[in-house]
């Protein structure tokens, strides 16, 4: 017997988790007799609520409320990373641990989904503080994380140094170096080539896929970025490499534009100086809604969710969407881009090469034995390919869109692996 799902598991429940389930209504008239064990997609396997305190560099103590969540592992150890920002919730983690399950199944990875994060605006804290915070939280979710239960990796503002420091903690209490323990560490720890700049390398590869497949030519094509951090910088510089121009790039410092095609090592250089692209001399400033409308061929939202909504979706000029961000769109904006035509390559295909690149550092440190740069984009990107190609065929197949394709994909590997292990009468 089923019981009625608790409000904040309800599919009206507004958010990313209410995304996430209506995203599951949609694929579930396609798993056939899969279909039955669909509920167990609805609800996270662990949901794990941590106080973090920690002392202030003031003298005075602080609460931050911390989470890990595991949605599903029926196909392996919980993979997913760990986000620090002000407007952290669960839900949020819930949505982001599932869309984990469903990415590391759509890229055939050995892993289940999970997600963590912290409520904290990191950027109002000192290094000592960031460090202190990053070890009690570590400490915290350290009875569900372990190499081979639940290994987090960087998400938005935590990087391969907070993973230092969260793998060295759990080691602490370990009593023994556990290198696996996460992923996206520094190379001097056990970290790999690559992983860096793994995920913007796969929006550029599923981009490169798409734009074959409709014509599109990347030479001098106009692309324009939400979010100029790990993904949407990457992914912005390897467009530019390959010829395209990067027009418009908006983070939270503003937004900005130039025809002719922004100097892209030049804004990565003042990003990196002074935080954000407000500033930078080789563009005009321009309007935050109107960042939505610039004219270009391809849109790279790589910042956080629910950023393409009915309000802009009519406005958007691009014929081609690449989600670098998990869940920048919402159902009714996903719609609105499909019934325009703009084909939109999801979040859960898109953004897979990150986590693929952290698989490859997981398996590295088990063997102790460490890959070249060239041997693992070579492997990421034919892993991307395959599973892009694997996904167009269904949703031409089925007549879907790439996002119910990804999780009709997905959604059954998952089931069958439920299946197979017995978990149901
Ligand atoms: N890192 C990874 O390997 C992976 C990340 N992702 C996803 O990609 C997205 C970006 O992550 P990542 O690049 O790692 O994070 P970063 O912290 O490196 O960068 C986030 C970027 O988004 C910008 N941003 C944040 N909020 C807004 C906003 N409201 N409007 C405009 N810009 C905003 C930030 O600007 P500012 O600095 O000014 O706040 C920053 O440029 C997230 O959705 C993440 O979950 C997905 C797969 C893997
Ligand atoms: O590299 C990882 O394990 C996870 C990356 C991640 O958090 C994501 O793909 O959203």
């Amino acid at each position: 017997m089923t019981h009625p799902l608790p409000s904040y598991l309800d599919a009206q429940h507004l958010g990313p988790w209410g995304i996430y389930l209506q995203q599951v209504d949609r694929v579930t008239p396609f798993l056939g007799s899969l279909s039955r064990w669909v509920e167990t997609l609805k609800r996270p396997k662990r949901a794990l609520i941590v106080d973090v305190p920690i002392e202030l560099d003031n003298g005075t103590m602080a609460h931050f409320e911390g989470y890990r969540v595991q949605h599903n592992t029926s196909r392996g150890p919980g993979k997913g990373g760990v986000r620090f920002h002000q407007d952290v919730t669960l839900s949020e983690v819930m949505a982001l641990s599932a869309w984990m399950s469903v990415k590391n199944a759509a890229v055939n990875l050995p892993f289940g989904g999970a997600k963590g994060g912290i409520r904290v605006d990191p950027k109002t804290l000192s290094r000592g503080e960031l460090e202190r915070l990053t070890r009690r939280y570590t400490s915290e979710i350290g009875i569900v994380i372990g190499p081979t239960k639940d290994i987090p990796a960087p998400d938005v503002n935590t990087n391969e140094q907070i993973m230092a420091w969260m793998m060295d903690t759990y080691s602490m209490n370990e009593g023994a170096t556990a290198s696996g323990v996460v992923t996206g560490k520094p190379l001097a720890l056990g970290g790999s080539l690559g992983r860096r700049e793994a995920t913007g390398r796969g929006v550029f590869t599923v981009g490169q896929e798409a734009a074959r497949h409709i014509g599109l030519d990347l030479k001098g094509a106009r692309i324009a970025v939400q979010g100029f951090g790990n993904v949407g910088g990457i992914a912005g510089k390897l467009f530019a490499q390959a010829g395209s121009r990067v027009v418009a790039v908006q983070d939270h410092g503003g937004s900005i534009y130039r025809e002719s095609g922004l100097d892209v090592p030049a804004l990565l250089a003042h990003v990196a100086e002074h935080g954000c692209v407000r500033g930078f001399a080789g563009a005009e400033v321009i309007t935050d809604p109107t960042f939505w409308s610039v004219p270009c061929d391809i849109l790279i939202p790589a910042a956080l969710e629910q950023q393409i909504t009915p309000e802009n979706a009519p406005q958007i000029q691009a014929r081609l969407v690449i989600e670098g961000a998990n869940g920048p769109t919402t159902p009714q904006a996903d719609d609105i881009l499909r019934e325009r035509g703009v084909l939109v390559v999801p979040d859960v295909l898109a953004n897979a090469g990150g986590v693929t690149v952290s698989y490859f550092e997981w398996v590295q440190d088990f063997s102790s034995f460490f890959w070249g740069e060239d041997e693992i984009n070579e492997r990421l990107v034919r892993i991307m390919r395959e599973a892009f190609a694997a996904v167009w065929h269904t949703a031409e197949q089925h007549g879907v869109s790439l996002r119910t394709a990804t999780f009709i994909i997905a959604c059954t590997r998952i089931l069958q692996a439920r299946e197979l292990r017995g978990l149901y009468p």
